[in-house]
């Protein structure tokens, strides 16, 4: 006997037995220590000692003559006095008394325990247990739903859903559970997984029916849906994954057309954080977006079936270049026959409709051209852009991220870092850039350039001093990795404008920079906004002039390229339509970056 068995000795000996059992079964029981700590301090408790002591003081007392009980029917008697007092409860007081008396719960749950007590009727009822069980018989589980209205988020309508979705086992033929959405009502219960069997749906055998004619079943039933399951073997996994990525592309599931359940999609634009929480199936994963407040996860193309959609598009492109510029709404990938419990559209399986890219051709020539941008375009659009995975990266003392503005030129990039810088000039830095080419009257060294010797500057390039570099008119313009560090170092917010095809070198772990894209309007607003203020055209050398028609579309035109191949890469869009409105988003911003956590790339982490 064990030694919590042994102090309990005085105890009501069966508990004590019980409890002596339990102790020495401990170590084959697989049930968690949780659950035997509850069922030995159940066993200990001076309430079921008392209860026990109850119990058995009321079959001794049974067994005297004396004892016996005059009627076993208390309760029912109580209720026929009520009815007959019931009409007379206003001739006395006494009445009125006996009347409310005998309506107290305490009263009545008395006369119930008496009545109990003397029926003798101290044990639960339990069902007979059966005296054979076959043991090849399939177990079957009956699992009720209740059907709700609440939409999915990106349905297309708010029909009922249960959170999982069937299809026809293509070895079996019978119709089987296909995915259990997480959060949803299937998964919520615990009860459904993938694999299973289903037999019946309220109470019609389903043996021998196809998908749709499960779903209007579905469809047709209101309230509680009760199904008839034969589990699966192996259960899948269903704990959530932590991973969280960024959306590098837009999606829109009802534009899908080969997505399983269209109204189990999750709708994202590029940008979005969004949790992946289950990679189970190498096509469709299961996402929310960060931050939603519904639980329920919908259904999202995965890497690998929007990189073969992405390289599918590409090889399109290729065949007709006449098409549109940016592709878009297209579709590709291996459906499967499923359908979402509940709710379900009927797959659509006609051709893929893609758009094809064109690469734009710059009329203007005025332009300056400080990379070869052709070369490293080329290089760019080799880049599969899916999701990237993310994590939170927090403020830290001392650490001030680079705040890095892209944009076509002559978009204003410049005019914002000036008015950054000159907010508190303590507080933001910019690096002065190195170029190779000769000295101009009225420039002083360090001032605007550094000016060092072609032959020292590729040099420096060659042994990676630099963060970015670019040639133009046979000279080399860049910014050296140093200048930027030391204004890291020195604990300001380094501000930074280079060309946008440096931004790969400049996004990395050790920079952390964070990247704001600055986008023109219309080429109306743009004409209108830059002409009030006679803004000087960058495209001049000299600065002398204002920007020409050809000029502003060249903006548009550019921007628009620049999205396509490294939209990406933006942490956040600027327009830069109304000067002053820019440049209080541009100020919000980058208070935001210095102090709130920000997803940055996995590879970021330390
Ligand atoms: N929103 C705006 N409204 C009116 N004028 C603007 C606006 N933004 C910028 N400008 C003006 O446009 C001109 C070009 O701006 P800025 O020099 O900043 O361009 P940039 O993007 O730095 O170009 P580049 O990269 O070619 O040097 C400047 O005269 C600037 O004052």
């Amino acid at each position: 006997m064990s030694a919590v068995a042994m102090a309990n000795r005085t105890w009501e000996p069966s508990l004590s037995n019980l409890l002596a059992s339990l102790e020495e079964s401990k170590q084959e029981l697989t049930n968690s220590d949780e659950e035997f700590s509850f069922l030995s301090n159940l066993l200990q408790s001076k309430e079921l000692h008392a209860l026990f002591q109850v119990h058995n003081k009321i079959l001794e007392g049974g067994k005297d003559e004396k004892c016996n009980p005059i009627l076993s029917s208390s309760m029912q008697i109580a209720l026929e006095v009520l009815e007959v007092i019931l009409p007379r409860i206003n001739l006395s007081e006494d009445s009125k008394e006996l009347f409310f008396l005998l309506q107290r719960p305490h009263m009545q749950g008395l006369l119930c325990a008496h009545d109990a007590v003397a029926q003798k009727d101290y044990f639960p009822r339990l069902p007979e247990i059966p005296q054979e069980v076959d043991d090849n018989e399939e177990t079957i589980k009956i699992v009720q739903l209740v059907k709700s209205n609440e939409p999915m988020d990106g349905a297309l309508n708010a029909e009922p859903i249960v959170g999982a979705t069937i299809k026809t086992d293509e070895d079996t033929g019978k119709i089987v559970i296909a995915r259990v959405m997480h959060g949803g009502a299937a998964d919520r219960s615990g009860l459904i997984h993938v694999g299973d069997e289903v037999c019946e749906v309220n109470g019609i055998n389903v043996e021998g029916k196809v998908p749709n004619e499960v779903l209007k079943i579905l469809q047709n039933s209101e309230g509680t849906i009760t199904f008839k399951l034969i589990p699966a073997e192996s259960k899948d996994s269903s704990r959530e994954s932590k991973v969280r990525v960024r959306a590098l592309f837009d999606y829109n599931a009802s534009k899908d057309q080969y997505i399983p359940c269209r109204e189990a999609g999750l709708d994202f634009t590029k940008g979005t954080i969004l949790h992946i929480v289950s990679q189970n199936d190498p096509y469709w994963w299961q996402a929310r977006i960060e931050g939603d407040k519904n639980i329920r996860a919908g259904l999202i193309p995965s890497r690998t079936l929007q990189e073969r959609r992405i390289i599918h598009e590409r090889s399109l492109m290729g065949k007709d270049p006449n098409k549109e510029f940016l592709a878009n709404g297209s579709c590709l990938g291996n459906p499967e026959k499923v359908q979402l419990l509940g709710l379900c559209s009927e797959f659509a399986k006609t051709s893929l409709g893609f758009s094809d890219c064109e690469t734009p051709k710059c009329s203007v020539r005025t332009k300056k051209i400080m990379y070869d941008t052709a070369e490293a375009d080329d290089f760019d659009r080799e880049e599969i852009a899916t999701y990237e995975e993310v994590i939170k990266l927090y403020p830290r003392p001392g650490f001030h991220r680079p705040i890095v503005l892209i944009g076509p030129p002559g978009v204003g990039r410049n005019e914002l870092k000036r008015r950054l810088i000159a907010t508190d000039p303590e507080k933001f830095g910019t690096p002065v850039p190195y170029t190779s080419r000769p000295i101009r009257p009225g420039e002083i060294n360090g001032k605007e350039y550094f000016f060092v010797t072609r032959d020292e500057m590729q040099e420096q390039i060659e042994s990676g001093n630099f963060i970015e570099f670019g040639e133009y008119k046979g000279n080399f313009y860049g910014t050296s990795a140093e200048s930027v560090v030391s204004i890291i170092n020195a604990g300001l917010i380094c501000v930074l404008t280079p060309h946008y095809q440096a931004l790969k070198m400049l996004r990395t772990p050790q920079l952390k920079p964070y990247i704001i894209y600055i986008k023109p309007p219309s080429f109306e607003v743009l004409k209108e906004t830059r002409s009030s203020v006679h803004a000087r055209s960058t495209f001049d050398e000299f600065n002398s002039r204002g920007f020409t028609d050809e000029e502003f579309q060249e903006i548009v035109r550019s921007s628009e390229r620049i999205e396509f191949l490294y939209g990406h890469l933006f942490d956040e869009s600027i327009l830069n339509d109304d000067l002053s409105s820019a440049f209080e988003q541009l100020l919000y911003s980058v208070h935001r970056v210095d102090t709130e956590p920000m997803w940055v790339p996995a590879a970021w982490a330390d």
